[in-house]
């Protein structure tokens, strides 16, 4: 029953371990986290022992593979549902190995492996139904939303912007509650491996700061794939979206020691990690409000399926409300200004 699925899937925590690296052994560090069972961890904090629960533990020993075991999201995504995998820990935790991998893709992440698995069953499927893919990737920088594949789309006006930045993209919703991102520009991929070559596109795009962490990506990178399903008996059409998002480190701007640009990054960082939190917290408790308007990201990432209608009709009447206001200013003579509308 795919409800029940639904049901089942809304909301999953995953904690994985990363090995200490070289560095981090020669240095004298030590391990302050222990997985004790399949679903919880201990932290040694200064007061002792903390324990915390998910709904699984990965150990330090956890391959990518393990890791990837359950294509259970990738199948529901061309089942016609939204799906959406982040990764979230500080700077160097392992967010970008876990989704992406590493340099080689000696260790491909999560990304690559949804690519393969999401053709994979689309060719076992293709007895009963016809598919189609396309993709967008964008990046999301102080706050603002950048197309990855518009700087090598060949568009003359994107050379003349500085710094190589693409063009602007907006979040949008469509009557029927739908979140997309209106100007990202969307390309079509016939196999795992055309997705891919798209994806080192967009990546080639991304924009890191040169004097942090080297490594360390201070923009949260959001892949959306659309899978459009055509049954072949009946002729009826599904849509379904699987997105991927890397986040930028959560660390706090305090510690990293950042200046000017910096600070505006990792401040702008944290504002949207914070209202991504706070959106979380609202949808597990089950709460009629939940708080996505409150940062590009959340506006993003988190539009679920699963959302309750209460939350639905609160975001419906805040609009109804702001559409009422306009009216009222047109129709006493007053001129209205673009955000109004
Ligand atoms: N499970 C793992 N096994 C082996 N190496 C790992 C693992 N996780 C992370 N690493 C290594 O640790 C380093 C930091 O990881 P990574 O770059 O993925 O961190 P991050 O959380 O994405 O950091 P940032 O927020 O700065 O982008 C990398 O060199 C990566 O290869």
């Amino acid at each position: 029953d795919p409800e029940e699925k639904i049901l089942q899937y809304k909301i999953r925590v995953f904690c994985r371990i990363r090995p200490a690296s070289r560095a981090e052994a020669a240095q004298g560090g030590a391990i302050v986290v222990e997985k004790i069972d399949e679903y919880s961890v201990t932290v040694e904090t200064p007061r002792g022992p903390r324990e915390f629960q998910f709904d699984k533990v990965f150990s330090a020993e956890a391959s990518q593979e393990d890791l990837f075991h359950d294509t259970s999201l990738i199948q529901l995504a061309i089942d016609g549902y939204n799906v959406c995998v982040f990764a979230y820990g500080q700077t160097g935790s392992g967010k970008t190995f876990t989704m992406v991998g590493d340099k080689e893709q000696k260790n491909p992440g999560i990304i690559p492996r949804a690519f393969n698995a999401m053709f994979d069953i689309m060719r076992e499927n293709s007895s009963k139904f016809s598919f189609k893919v396309s993709a967008y990737m964008l990046e999301l920088y102080n706050d603002r939303l950048q197309d990855l594949f518009a700087s090598q789309a060949g568009e003359a006006h994107v050379h003349t912007q500085s710094h190589g930045q693409a063009r602007r993209v907006e979040i949008k919703r469509n009557r029927k509650g739908v979140v997309f991102a209106q100007g990202a520009e969307t390309k079509e991929a016939s196999s795992a491996q055309e997705l891919y070559a798209l994806f080192q596109q967009a990546c080639a795009n991304r924009h890191i700061s040169a004097t942090m962490n080297v490594e360390s990506s201070r923009s949260h990178l959001i892949v959306g794939i659309m899978v459009e399903s055509r049954n072949l008996t009946n002729g009826s059409v599904s849509s379904g979206k699987l997105s991927l998002v890397d986040l930028a480190g959560s660390e706090r701007a305090a510690k990293t020691g950042a200046k000017d640009h910096q600070l505006k990054e990792a401040n702008s960082i944290n504002k949207s990690l914070s209202a991504l939190g706070d959106v979380i917290s609202a949808l597990s408790a089950e709460l009629p409000h939940v708080p996505y308007r409150n940062s590009k990201l959340t506006q993003y990432a988190t539009r679920v399926k699963a959302i309750t209608n209460n939350a639905q009709r609160n975001v419906e009447s805040k609009e109804i409300a702001q559409l009422k206001e306009v009216i009222m200013k047109l129709r006493s003579g007053q001129s209205v200004e673009e955000e109004d509308v």
